[in-house]
């Protein structure tokens, strides 16, 4: 699996959900359309499942063949009470929320904030002010029914251009990175923090931190300030509105549209062949430490047939020897040595599979606190969410904690922290996936006291109730993955439910905001054998082909040449806005001194540079306005408040710098002007000052690069969107 950092992408989906759906009755859910109208579809067996690549669907019943899973063995499946013994506190959560007879309002015990987040959250109140967009995407719950997509088993293969990042090691450990000078350095930054939007130029530089691993906590990331390649001049920055496709590239974006709605109508009709286009999906799986994501899709893989039987036969071998039986499923993203060790993802690990509707892009992000940071690279680039929850006895209320409070106070769990961190980094849909039920004897009792207790909290951090699936999955044990559960316990109540690739095909694609100019900001940086610099990231504006020029900001004033593409892991003559993609790159022209004449330098790009069109470079803010949502805080927020400022793949260290309003989550209107602190479950506008500045962009033009988390001390104390650039 290949791993690295990440960004979002982000839809409106304001439109886009089958409200009917989401309303939870006793009764399991009503089955879905596609699923009544194909059901050969869930009996046919995976591709690849018992070690052979199914060329085509196959119709046995997978789970009759299937052999007895010796990893399942391996996991302590005690059987509970169904009304396990809670946390203390979350005892109340569920007791409450079954006396209130399931009702989904927010706040009783259910450990959400008070706040009435079922109200806009801060980038609704802002979508609220924009102009609606024309063409989104119709509902897309009615998954068609799963057949075998032997195409997988090739895309396990890394492309040639992975391999070689492989081969090279981590980005940024090349060689010695050149320091700049005190005097430089302030001298840009005198620059940057007299300049204002109303100016027609753009500073470069910024501190930015690679996303890589755990080392990405405390990496010290190269001095953008002192590129080799000279920071010797200023990007002009025009509007962005006065963008318009140069013809040509148009011409191909208008095209590659096209195939992609034909395509995507005609999957939703039948199933794609294993080798047709489909719109692609970059999903993250979210949840607290040790929920079960690994297993999960490590599972799910397998049974879409990108792991073969040889391998997790191994996977469960060398679990085994090395005591760790039950984590045989996670070894198949947890690649790491001290991952495997310590049975904890680590990094975030990438993949890419095939459903019958999307070409999905996998991101596994670490559950661990510690790693936070990592989830956010990964939730960044993600259209759309699963958040594990584990259902065994204790484990959700562990994972939905709140924390202890107080100054020093232990932050709540990361199921809490997670959804909000997703919702504030743009993800709109979530299928929240209850694991570990087979400890409970897969009680439909305790799967709806999980949704009761959960629901009024995903919609005070913003989520919509109709925009979330709900549905129970075992990763270990092969249940409801690709096709109906085969436990009689769980069936009794799950037949007719969605299993994980459905709740995958039901998410809306995203829409791909190609008629702004180029941003890519850039999470991986490697040279290839052929000396060429290639940029990793994806695309969050605009669009780009062999050929293009491109400027990386913060970099030099001379353009880069776009030499080849990869999207998706395959050469390709053009990637557009929500593409994850590597770009080779060369100098304009060799032999002229510094900038972009010559190659880059890969270990000289910045962690957080993007990416941008060269009539329309980005620029880098020092100080910014945010309307921010303030989250769990054990302490009020004042000015001066330090923070870590997240956005996108950037990273970086800041101060809040003025409290300007507190508003009213519901209109945005100003409820007191210069309050004195901030506190859990306001909402307000905050100015924020950042040390050395960032790629920012206001949330209006850019929606991935227009959000920022704020977290201090280990936790995450408010989540926003940008207004206003203001240096
Ligand atoms: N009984 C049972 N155990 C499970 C299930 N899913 C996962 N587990 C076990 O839970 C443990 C943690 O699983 P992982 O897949 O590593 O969890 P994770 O969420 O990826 O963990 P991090 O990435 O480190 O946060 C392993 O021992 C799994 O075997 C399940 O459905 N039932």
């Amino acid at each position: 699996m290949v791993r690295r950092g990440q960004m979002y992408d982000d839809d409106d989906l304001d439109d886009g959900y089958d409200d009917d759906y989401d309303e939870y009755d006793e009764a399991p859910p009503p089955p879905r359309q596609t699923k009544a109208a194909a059901p050969a579809g869930r009996g046919q067996q995976p591709a690849g499942r018992g070690g052979k690549a199914a060329a085509a669907p196959a119709p046995a019943p997978a789970r009759a063949a299937a052999k007895p899973d010796p990893a399942a063995k391996a996991l302590q499946k005690p059987t509970y009470p169904v009304a396990p013994h809670l946390a203390p506190g979350a005892g109340a959560v569920v007791a409450g929320a079954a006396a209130a007879g399931g009702a989904a309002a927010g706040g009783g015990g259910s450990g959400a904030s008070p706040f009435q987040f079922d109200t806009p959250s801060p980038d609704d109140a802002i979508k609220a002010a924009q102009e609606r967009r024309p063409g989104v995407a119709p509902p897309a719950h009615a998954a068609p029914a799963a057949p075998s997509i032997p195409q997988n088993r090739a895309m396990l293969k890394p492309s040639p251009l992975l391999q070689q990042q492989r081969q090279q090691g981590p980005p940024g450990s090349g060689p010695g990175l050149a320091a700049g000078t005190p005097g430089e350095e302030a001298e840009a930054m005198g620059r940057m923090s007299s300049l204002s939007l109303s100016e027609e130029s753009t500073p470069h530089g910024t501190r930015n931190h690679h996303l890589h691993g755990a080392g990405s906590a405390s990496y010290e990331a190269p001095n953008a300030l002192s590129l080799p390649g000279g920071l010797h001049g200023l990007h002009t920055r025009r509007p962005v509105t006065e963008y318009s496709m140069e013809p040509d590239l148009a011409r191909e974006v208008d095209a590659a549209a096209a195939v992609e709605a034909s395509s995507s109508a005609s999957s939703a009709a039948a199933p794609a062949s294993a080798s047709a286009p489909r719109p692609s999906l970059h999903l993250v799986v979210l949840g607290h430490v040790d929920a079960g994501k690994s297993s999960l899709m490590g599972r799910l893989l397998h049974e879409l047939g990108l792991v073969s039987a040889k391998d997790a036969h191994r996977f469960q071998r060398d679990a085994a020897a090395a005591g760790k039986g039950s984590f045989a499923w996670a070894w198949v993203l947890d690649e790491r040595p001290e991952e495997r060790e310590r049975g904890v993802t680590v990094d975030v690990a990438m993949t890419r599979f095939n459903t019958p509707r999307f070409a999905v892009t996998l991101l596994d992000a670490p559950g661990h606190r510690d790693f936070v940071p990592n989830m956010i690279a990964g939730a960044a680039q993600a259209d759309a969410a699963i958040l594990l929850v584990d259902g065994s006895p204790g484990g959700f209320e562990a994972g939905f904690s709140e924390g202890s409070g107080g100054l020093h106070g232990t932050p709540g769990g990361q199921t809490r922290e997670h959804a909000a961190l997703a919702r504030s980094l743009g993800i709109e849909q979530l299928a929240v996936v209850v694991s570990k039920l087979d400890t409970c004897g897969y009680s439909k009792e305790r799967f709806e006291d999980i949704r009761t207790a959960l629901l009024p909290y995903l919609k005070t951090v913003g989520f919509r109730e109709s925009a979330i699936t709900w549905l129970p999955a075992s990763g270990p044990l092969g249940e409801n993955l690709v096709g109906p559960p085969q436990d009689p316990a769980l069936r009794a109540w799950w037949a007719a439910g969605p299993c994980v690739v459905e709740a995958i095909d039901g998410f809306a694609p995203r829409e791909r905001a190609t008629s702004r100019p180029l941003r890519m900001p850039i999470s991986d940086v490697f040279k290839s054998k052929t000396g060429a610099v290639v940029l990793g990231g994806k695309v969050e504006g605009g669009a780009l082909r062999p050929g293009s020029k491109v400027v990386l900001v913060p970099g030099p004033v001379t353009p880069f040449v776009v030499r080849s593409l990869e999207v998706g892991g395959q050469a390709a003559q053009l990637a557009r806005a929500g593409d994850s993609c590597e770009v080779a790159l060369v100098g304009s022209h060799h032999g002229a001194g510094g900038g972009g004449g010559g190659a880059i330098d890969p270990s000289s790009v910045a962690p957080g540079a993007v990416l941008c069109h060269p009539d329309f470079p980005a620029c880098i803010v020092t100080r910014f306005e945010l309307r921010i949502v303030v989250l769990d805080v054990p302490v009020p927020l004042l000015k001066g408040t330090p923070v870590t400022l997240h956005a996108h793949v950037a990273r970086e260290e800041g101060h809040i710098t003025a409290l300007t309003a507190t508003l009213d989550p519901r209109t945005g209107e100003v409820v007191k002007a210069r309050p004195r602190c901030l506190t859990k479950g306001q909402s307000a506008l905050v100015e924020v000052t950042a040390a050395r500045g960032l790629v920012l962009e206001e949330y209006s033009q850019y929606r991935a690069l227009g959000r920022v988390a704020l977290r201090d001390g280990g936790r995450t104390v408010a989540v926003g969107v940008v207004t206003q650039l203001l240096a």
